[in-house]
Parts: C-alpha cells; structure tokens; sequence
C-alpha cells in the first residue's frame, strides 16, 4: 500500500547522483524538472504574465528553465534573480533563458508568481528583506507556485528557517521532501503535485495512500473476522467510544471488558464485567482474541495500573493509547507483546521518555525501532512508523479532528483492523486513513460519535 516515497534532502542528492551516474547528466535533470514544471503552471495559469524569482542554485536553475519553456509558449514572463547563479548548471539554464534579469528587490508583482529561489539546499532562513519581498510579491498574484519547496522551510523538518507565504500549488521534484507532508510547512500551500523527472526512490518512506479493503469471505464467520476486546477503565465513555469504532471497523466482533456497571451502548457489543483483576484476566484468557484496546478512559490510579500490568501480561496484540501511554512511561521499551500499535499525541510521545530530539519522522522510526511495535505518532501530520524502518506520513486531514475523542476511535479502529489482518503496519494505516475519511465525510464541527457513523461509508469507499 505504498504511496508517493518521501526523500531527505541528503537521499535526494543520493538519488540525483545515482541517476547520474546511469548516464542521465545532471543538466538534464534540471530541464526535467523545468518542463514538468512548466506543463502544471501552462495548465493553470495559461498565458497570464508570469514572474519568475530565482536563487543562486539548482533551485534558480529550475526557475530558468520554466521562464525559457514558458516564454516559447507565448506567456509573457519576467525573470527576478536574487544575485549571481553559483552552478554550473543554473548557468547554463540561465544562459539558455538568454533574456532580462530585474533584480529581485525592485521586481515589480505579476498576475503569477514562480517562487524558485531556494529549494532542498537551503541552509540558514532568508534575510528578512528577502522573506518580506517573497512574501508580498506573492500575496499580490492570483497564481502562486512554489518549486520543489516553499523558500524558507527545512527539509528535513518542515520547520519554517523564516516566514514563508501560502502558495496555491507546490510542484515536488522527483519526489516528496519531509517538508510536503510535515508542519508547519505542509501546510503553506493548497495544493501538492509531484512531478517524475526519472529519479528512482525507495519508498521505505512515503505518504500514506488509500488503502485497498477486501469484502469478508462468504466463508467468513464473526471470529474469523476478528475479535477485539476493549478493556475498559474509570472514564467509561472514552472506552466505549473505542468500542464502538472498533464494531465499525469491519471486525467480526468486539467485547467490552467493563471496569464498573455498563451503561447502555451499542447492542452489538458483548459487554463482560471485568471490575477485578482476576476478572480481567479471565476475560483476556480467550485464543481467538487478535487484538485488545487499553487506555481509552483507563485512568491513572493504582487500579489503572494493574488493569494496564493484566493486559500488559495477556500477549495478546496490544492497541495501547492516552492513559496506557502515560502509565507505561518509559517503560515503554520493555514488555509490549508483538505486533502491537502505540497510537501517542506528541504529549503521551514525550511521556514515553525516548528522549528524542529532531523530526516527527526520524522521532517515530527510533520509538518504532526502540519498543519492537508500530507507533502512530499523531496530529495534523501523523507519522505511521514500523520497526523494520516502513513509514507512512498522512497529511492534509481535517483540522476538525482536533475535538476530543478522536483519538479513542482511532485506537478502536486500529484495533479493528488490526483483528481483521493481524498486520500492525498495515492495519494502523488502514486506521489512519479510514479516520480522516471519516472527517472529511463528517464535514465541520462534528464530535467524536460523528466520526463512528462515517465509518462503513469510508470502508465502502475503498472495496
Ligand atoms: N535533487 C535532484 O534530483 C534535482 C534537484 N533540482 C533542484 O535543485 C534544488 C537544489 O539545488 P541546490 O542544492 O543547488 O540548492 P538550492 O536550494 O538551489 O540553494 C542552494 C544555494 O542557496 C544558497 N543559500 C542557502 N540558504 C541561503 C539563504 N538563506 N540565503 C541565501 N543563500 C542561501 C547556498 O549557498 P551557501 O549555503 O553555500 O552559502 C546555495 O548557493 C532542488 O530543490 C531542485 O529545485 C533539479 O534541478 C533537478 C534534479
Ligand atoms: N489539526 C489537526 N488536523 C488533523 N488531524 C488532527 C488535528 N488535531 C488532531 N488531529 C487528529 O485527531 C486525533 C486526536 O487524538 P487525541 O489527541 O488522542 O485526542 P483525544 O485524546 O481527545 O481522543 C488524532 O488522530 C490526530 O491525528
Ligand atoms: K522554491
């Protein structure tokens, strides 16, 4: 279920150079990237006039390439270079483009505006005069287009090294950069192309695509379909909310491990009283169980913690998230059955005490290495890491989602998958996706129970 693969500035280069060295010279791939460049702007904008920003490297090159395709189109564009070009070649682009060049700093604004002055080589943030002028020569154009990155974000990181404006389109080259699913830089531009100039990437890493569900067999009964337990804690509701996302989620069947009197719910799921531990872990001893939710409203006094060291101790697949994060603390490295998924916001993350410092994506990959299980780091950009070094980064999902509660359906909904396939990997995708499908499908200001109800439309959708 790969999607798009995501490359660091350092595998790009890497990349760039291997197909280099097959025989593809380097100036080609800059009139790659310029033409597939310059078709994306062609069919938005036409023969608008056009601005052209280029910087001193490759980034600039690229840009001389656009001008020079656009301008045999008939588009009447104007070049802005932010000084000398220092490659070998952006100047042999430059040289090709064989026309004006204003200085950036008196370019008067366009109608479209081509943001190429500084891509995957940017190294410290943009002197303020800089950032401003890019800033407000794109907020005057109708068009906007960032070339490979908007000027001004990291990488690796998507932080921002100084401001940077919104752009209506970002064209990647050759492939996707942390920063085009990363924020805050994902979210500088409305809409994403990645354009093929030839580069072959792994795509160990890459952007989460749709996943592609399977209908049940007609042999299919409910166990064979996948049963989950949902171990219940002192806040009732957050548990339920799991469960009933997890009966949604195309499992056969899920109990509700009550820890007090159940109130009424979903008819369909089996509530068992499991108030003491020795309840618990009867209710836990069950061989068809694959896989078994903890968290969700578990709490965090001493009876949590023994209800978490009962499920801790089943072997079972683990969908462990909120209080059972906290609980477990840095103890997280030890202990949690295989093929289990850790769903952390970057708070219960910190808890877990890797002590991690640098990108969301390299952060989750160590936990992912560190606790032998998949962790889904959460937020408007969720990072699905696996322990043999598979990332799926998902963006671009419905800031509604940020309302309480969502997370519990999504460990439901982990769980659920993952009884369905017993892959950790791919059921914690399978979840992620399917949750913003949900949003998006519940539209504006809904709340967590909205969400559940979206879910067979959105597993419908990908059959
Ligand atoms: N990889 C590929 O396959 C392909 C890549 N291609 C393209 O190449 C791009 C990467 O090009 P690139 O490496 O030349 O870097 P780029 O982003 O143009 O900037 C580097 C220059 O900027 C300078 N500089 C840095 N920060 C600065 C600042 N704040 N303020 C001022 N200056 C600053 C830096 O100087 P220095 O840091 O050494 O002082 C250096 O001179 C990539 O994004 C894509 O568009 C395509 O052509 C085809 C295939
Ligand atoms: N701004 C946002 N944009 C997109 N998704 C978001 C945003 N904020 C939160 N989410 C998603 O919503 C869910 C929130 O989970 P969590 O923080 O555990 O909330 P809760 O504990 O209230 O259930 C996560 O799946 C997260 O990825
Ligand atoms: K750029």
């Amino acid at each position: 279920m790969s999607g798009l693969a995501i490359l660091t500035a350092a595998q790009m280069r890497a990349a760039e150079q291997a197909a280099i060295a097959s025989g593809i010279p380097e100036y080609e791939l800059m009139e790659r990237a310029g033409a597939a460049a310059a078709e994306i702007i062609w069919r938005a904008g036409a023969k608008r006039d056009l601005l052209v920003l280029c910087g001193p490297g490759n980034n600039g090159g690229d840009g001389f390439v656009i001008a020079r395709l656009l301008r045999a189109r008939g588009v009447p564009v104007r070049v802005a270079a932010l000084g000398e070009s220092r490659t070998e070649s952006s100047l042999k682009a430059r040289a090709a483009w064989n026309g004006p060049v204003e200085p950036f700093d008196q370019a008067a604004p366009a109608t479209q505006i081509v943001d190429a002055l500084f891509g995957t080589g940017l190294s410290r943030g943009l002197e303020d005069a800089v950032a401003d002028r890019l800033s407000s020569l794109t907020a005057q154009a109708s068009f906007s287009y960032a070339v490979d990155l908007p000027s001004g974000v990291d990488t690796d990181s998507g932080a921002l090294l100084s401001h940077a404006p919104l752009f209506g389109v970002c064209i990647a080259l050759g492939s996707l950069k942390p920063a085009h699913v990363l924020h805050p830089a994902a979210g500088l531009f409305r809409r994403l192309v990645c354009a093929d100039i030839g580069i072959v990437a792994s795509d160990q890493v890459h952007r989460l695509s749709t996943p592609h569900l399977t209908r049940p067999l007609t042999s299919d009964h409910k166990y064979s379909r996948g049963l989950v337990a949902v171990v219940g804690g002192s806040m009732a509701g957050a548990g339920r909310l799991a469960a009933r996302a997890a009966a949604r989620s195309g499992a056969g069947m899920v109990r509700y491990l009550a820890a007090a009197e159940a109130a009424a719910g979903l008819d369909a799921i089996v509530t068992v009283q499991a108030k003491t531990i020795s309840e618990l872990e009867s209710s836990l001893v069950d061989g068809r169980l694959a896989a078994v939710v903890a968290g969700p409203g578990l709490g965090s006094d001493e009876r949590a913690k023994e209800r978490l060291a009962a499920v801790l101790a089943c072997g079972h697949p683990l969908v462990l998230d909120a209080d059972a994060l906290t609980l477990l603390g840095s103890g997280a490295a030890e202990g949690i059955p295989p093929g289990s998924i850790l769903t952390p916001h970057e708070g219960e993350f910190a808890r877990l005490g890797f002590n991690l410092r640098g990108d969301k994506i390299s952060r989750a990959t160590e936990a992912a290495r560190r606790t032998d299980a998949v962790i889904v780091l959460k937020g408007a950009d969720s990072v699905v890491a696996a322990p043999d070094g598979r990332v799926a980064v998902s963006s671009g999902a419905s800031p509604w989602l940020s309302t309480a509660g969502t997370g519990d359906v999504l460990a439901g909904l982990a769980a659920g998958r993952l009884a369905v396939s017993g892959d950790p990997f791919s059921a914690a995708c399978e979840a992620v996706w399917l949750h913003g499908e949900a949003a998006r499908r519940a539209g504006e200001a809904f709340a967590a129970d909205d969400l559940i109800a979206e879910l067979p439309a959105a597993i419908a959708s990908r059959l």
